[in-house]
């Protein structure tokens, strides 16, 4: 049976052996903007100690102070300033706020009481700061939504009902950390959750495992190992099944917006191309540039299933050593001596990233040569602006690194008629 999405022209259908996904509900353009959504619950990427971590997450733990309540960045001046009071958590040292507005939010939500508590315990237990960085992050996260519970129960139904089950991992993981939990609910008068089990603990695991979204440190090309500054759960991206051609892609604008506006952390998903109506509407669930065996080892460890996308079909006779990046510069060259792949209309048609059907050997070259940013250790995905008002036409935004690039560089030199990034 079909849901409809409220204000989007997508509804969430049964596709045969992907379980739920999101299907167009409309013919969709480029660009179009068919989805904006605000997380039910969000929590940072930080360990609660840097001891014993690789370099690279030290300095995050270290140099990363943004707002616990919104996750923009700090100010300079405001970053760990104890002449800023204001900012602080008035019941622990270690939790900062873009502004007295952002902190009194927080402590009727996302920084409750309990919450504080339970972080400022952890944040002292040993046998937890000796664990893995990905562990520390999923006590985090088990705070987080223990804490839903309390403060909004509704949401914390929205994500039960999310794709995920116990299994050993999860399993494992929730033997170490529910005692931890355990320990934490008599901090406070408020019990953390009347269901509260290690089942229900392993379950909470799952949901987080297939359906938390990274929202990403600010993207430099110096940098090739991006880190991530919190994670969150999207009610209804979290519908979203993956495609290693992807017809739409995410965007986020975190330190974006004013101070306050709370919808910094909204997800935006647009088009990449046109698509007809009934079609399934997929994101990537990483960079697209990822080769065949990486991918699928990924989507199977951590989203559980064998991709058998119309690229994974092609890319599953090539050898590891074949990359679609580098072969994409002859490809290129052939495509600029060919009409054919001006018409967006074919791109977008049945064959919707393969204008020249399945007779070629390498029939995705046309995606990566329109679609992916050629920007260094960036990885992003383009979709064209939103079609309206004064925008350029035909002009590109990548999802990561935020480039604009116009669409006729297809046709030109490469960077020749790249648009100036605006801030
Ligand atoms: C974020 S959820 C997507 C929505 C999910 N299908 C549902 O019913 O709620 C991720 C899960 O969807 C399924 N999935 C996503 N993409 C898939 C694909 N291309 N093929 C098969 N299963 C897929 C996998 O079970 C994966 O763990």
């Amino acid at each position: 049976m079909s849901l409809a999405v409220p204000n989007s022209p997508l509804k969430v259908d049964e596709i045969q052996g992907r379980g739920r996904g999101m299907v167009a509900s409309r013919p969709l353009k480029a660009g179009q903007i068919i989805l904006r959504d605000s997380p039910i619950l969000l929590y940072a990427a930080l360990p609660f100690s840097t001891q014993s971590l690789s370099s690279s997450s030290s300095a995050l733990a270290s140099s990363s102070c943004f707002c616990y309540h919104c996750f923009r960045t700090l100010p300079p001046s405001l970053q760990g300033d104890s002449s800023s009071p204001t900012v602080l958590c008035p019941s622990c040292p270690h939790h900062h706020f873009c502004s007295v507005a952002c902190l009194s939010k927080a402590q009727i939500s996302t920084h409750s009481l309990w919450l504080c508590q339970a972080l400022s315990h952890l944040q002292a237990n040993s046998q937890l700061l000796e664990q893995s960085l990905e562990r520390q992050v999923q006590a985090r996260f088990l705070i987080a939504a223990y804490n839903l519970a309390n403060v909004s129960p509704s949401d914390f139904q929205i994500l039960l009902s999310l794709q995920g089950s116990s299994d050993d991992d999860t399993i494992a993981t929730a033997q170490f950390l529910h005692p931890l939990i355990s320990s934490l609910c008599s901090l406070s008068s408020v019990n953390p959750h009347n269901g509260f089990s290690l089942e229900l603990t392993s379950v909470l695991l799952a949901k987080d495992k297939l359906n938390a979204f990274g929202l990403m440190q600010p993207f430099s090309e110096d940098d090739d190992q991006r880190s991530v500054r919190a994670y969150g759960i999207y009610p209804y991206a979290s519908f979203f099944n993956h495609d290693c051609l992807p017809n739409a892609c995410r965007f986020d604008y975190v330190d974006g917006g004013l101070p306050g506006d709370i919808h910094n952390t909204d997800f935006i998903i647009r088009m990449i191309h046109d698509v007809p109506e009934g079609r399934e509407i997929c994101l990537s669930y990483f960079p697209v540039n990822e080769n065949y065996s990486s991918r699928q080892k990924r989507l199977l460890e951590d989203y559980g299933f064998n991709c058998n996308c119309d690229r994974c079909n092609v890319e599953s006779n090539w050898s590891d050593n074949d990359s679609v990046v580098e072969d994409n510069a002859e490809f290129q060259e052939e495509v600029m001596d060919e009409d054919q792949y001006e018409n967006e209309a074919m791109v977008a048609s049945d064959s919707d990233n393969n204008p020249q059907g399945d007779s070629n050997d390498f029939p995705h070259a046309y995606f990566f040569l329109k679609y992916m940013c050629d920007r260094t250790n960036c990885g992003g995905t383009l979709a064209p602006l939103p079609p309206h008002g004064d925008t350029p036409p035909n002009v590109m935004e990548c999802n990561v690194c935020g480039k604009l690039k116009s669409d006729d560089d297809l046709d030109t030199d490469e960077g020749q008629d790249e648009v100036p990034m605006e801030d």
